[in-house]
């Protein structure tokens, strides 16, 4: 033994000591559980709790935690206290209280992280919040028909260009196809067209830059600082200059919504440019980054189902025929919002991918200690700064709802030919049953969009081409992103596609 050892191993014992006893406080001083309170499920790790577990598979966690304590429960998850409502006939308790248990808080506090913009304080941007929520409009009623047909348009010039590359069969990796056609088009609608020559490399090279941001959004949604996570600092600066004025200002027919928001920011002096293109990317984000998964999952699944696409091709073949118009890349397909809302197959195998694919958690903050009041007599007490949480996957896959969850049928929201809206547990009808768009005030103000652009999307690939798969292996999801939306494929898949003949 060296003459340094003892003093080197005392010092050691020392640390471990205190490290242990620092861990005794932690553990001593943790939270207990008051009267009226849900079971409390603490963990022994201090701050983190049951964050480790709950992040490797939250749904299968949760699932034990409700066998184990029942339908509400509080988990210590990252120094946060989250009580889950777990049983989907208590869910409207929670969404109709949204004085106590706010949401918007907690939203503009991560996004304003994640997209590097500052927070909308009230007391620096007065009523920047709610205007940015008024103009949500152009998203619904006779704006969204507008946007919706200029959606079509676009993904109709990218399918023209993609069918004449299609004489033959063409093979692509099915998210990526996805991807670059659902980007492109969105983005298009959305901001305009880059007038450039290059404009199709500029719109890429966007893409390619948000997709490995996007790649990095789970963490730092899990509030990792963006300086542990690589390039994407930088990434994320780049794609923020894309949305400066002095650029937007080139790009050619852009939707209302976004000239609306640029008109909105321009009111606020104390947003700089950079913030204002911030908000801008952030918005982008939102349009595809769900859109784009949930376009490759209908997708995916219609191939695998020899039998939905049938009904689905059949459908759209029926539609165009009886309104008299032409398939083929070069005739020009006009589907009115009536038209669109009728494709009872086409919308039910997307909702039934939707179901399957969907795992956004809900959550509010209570705004004070409060006694929430839910069916029947039960009550449940919450502390201030606690967050509430839904779970839909858990209703998504709850075999009493859903009978086989894990099977995909492709008709499973249609009942005697009409959309099927009445589902029940344990013989009682839910008034929620499918919530891939969140619910009340966090509800997703693009789902109406959301649904005709991925609507567009089938129609126009299953019009026009021949599609199927050439591999056979079986696409998982990618539970990285569990409690943030929709999930994205463990693989990218093979798959290829020829110009339909006319004919047939
Ligand atoms: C399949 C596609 C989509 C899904 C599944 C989806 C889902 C969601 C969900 C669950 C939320 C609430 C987030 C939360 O509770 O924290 C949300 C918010 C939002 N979504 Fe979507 N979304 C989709 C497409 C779109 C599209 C196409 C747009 C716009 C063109 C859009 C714009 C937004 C915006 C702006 C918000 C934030 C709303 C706010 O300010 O409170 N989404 N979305």
């Amino acid at each position: 033994m060296g003459p340094d050892a003892l003093p080197l191993g005392a010092c050691g014992g020392a640390a471990a000591a205190a490290a242990l006893l620092l861990w005794a406080v932690c553990v001593l001083c943790r939270r207990k559980r008051k009267t009226g309170e849900p079971p409390l499920i603490n963990g022994w790790i201090p701050y983190l709790g049951k964050a480790l577990i709950f992040r490797k598979d939250a749904y299968k966690f949760l699932l034990d935690q409700q066998k184990k304590l029942g339908d509400i429960f509080t988990v210590h998850i990252a120094g946060r206290y989250i009580t889950f409502i777990m049983d989907p006939f208590q869910y409207v308790y929670v969404i109709r209280n949204s004085k106590q248990l706010e949401f918007h808080e907690f939203a503009n506090k991560m996004a304003s992280k994640t997209f590097d913009y500052p927070a909308l304080s009230k007391a620096k941007f007065p009523d920047l919040k709610e205007n940015l929520h008024r103009i949500y409009q152009y998203l619904q009623g006779k704006p969204l028909d507008i946007i919706s047909d200029h959606m079509m348009k676009n993904l109709q010039d990218i399918f023209e260009w993609k069918c004449s590359q299609a004489t033959d069969w063409e093979t692509e990796k099915m998210y990526k196809f996805c991807c670059s056609v659902m980007f492109e088009a969105s983005f298009v609608t959305l901001y305009g067209r880059v007038p450039a020559a290059d404009g199709h490399k500029v719109i890429s090279e966007i893409r390619d830059k948000f997709i490995k941001f996007d790649a990095s959004f789970p963490y730092l949604a899990a509030n990792i600082p963006i300086e542990l996570l690589g390039a994407t600092k930088k990434v994320r600066k780049e794609l923020i200059h894309h949305f400066l004025l002095q650029n937007m200002t080139k790009w050619l027919g852009g939707s209302k919504v976004v000239q609306a928001r640029q008109d909105i920011f321009e009111k606020y002096e104390l947003l700089g440019d950079y913030d204002k293109a911030a908000h801008h990317f952030a918005f982008l984000w939102a349009s595809v980054g769900n859109t784009i998964p949930a376009t490759f999952w209908a997708m995916y699944y219609l191939l695998r189902h020899p039998e939905a696409l049938a009904a689905v091709r059949d459908e759209i073949d029926h539609l165009l025929q009886s309104t008299g118009q032409k398939r083929g890349p070069t005739y020009n397909i006009h589907l009115t919002r009536e038209q669109l809302d009728n494709l009872v197959y086409l919308e039910s195998a997307l909702n039934e991918s939707l179901r399957m694919c969907s795992s956004s958690m809900n959550i509010r903050i209570s705004q004070e200690d409060f006694v929430l009041k839910l069916e029947g007599d039960q009550e449940v007490s919450l502390r201030k700064g606690d967050w509430i949480a839904l779970y839909p996957q858990i209703l998504h896959m709850d075999p009493e709802v859903y009978e086989d969850p894990k099977e995909y049928k492709f008709d499973r929201y249609i009942e005697n030919g009409k959309k099927k809206t009445t589902f029940f547990k344990a013989g009682r009808k839910l008034k929620y049953f499918l919530m891939p768009f969140g619910s009340g005030i966090s509800m997703c103000p693009g789902r109406f969009l959301a649904m005709n652009e991925m609507k567009m999307f089938l129609f126009l690939l299953l019009a026009h081409f021949d599609v199927e798969l050439v591999e056979s292996k079986a696409v998982r999801l990618d539970n990285s992103r569990m409690g943030l939306g929709i999930l994205l494929p463990d693989v990218d898949i093979a798959f290829r596609y020829k110009l339909r003949s006319l004919k047939k």
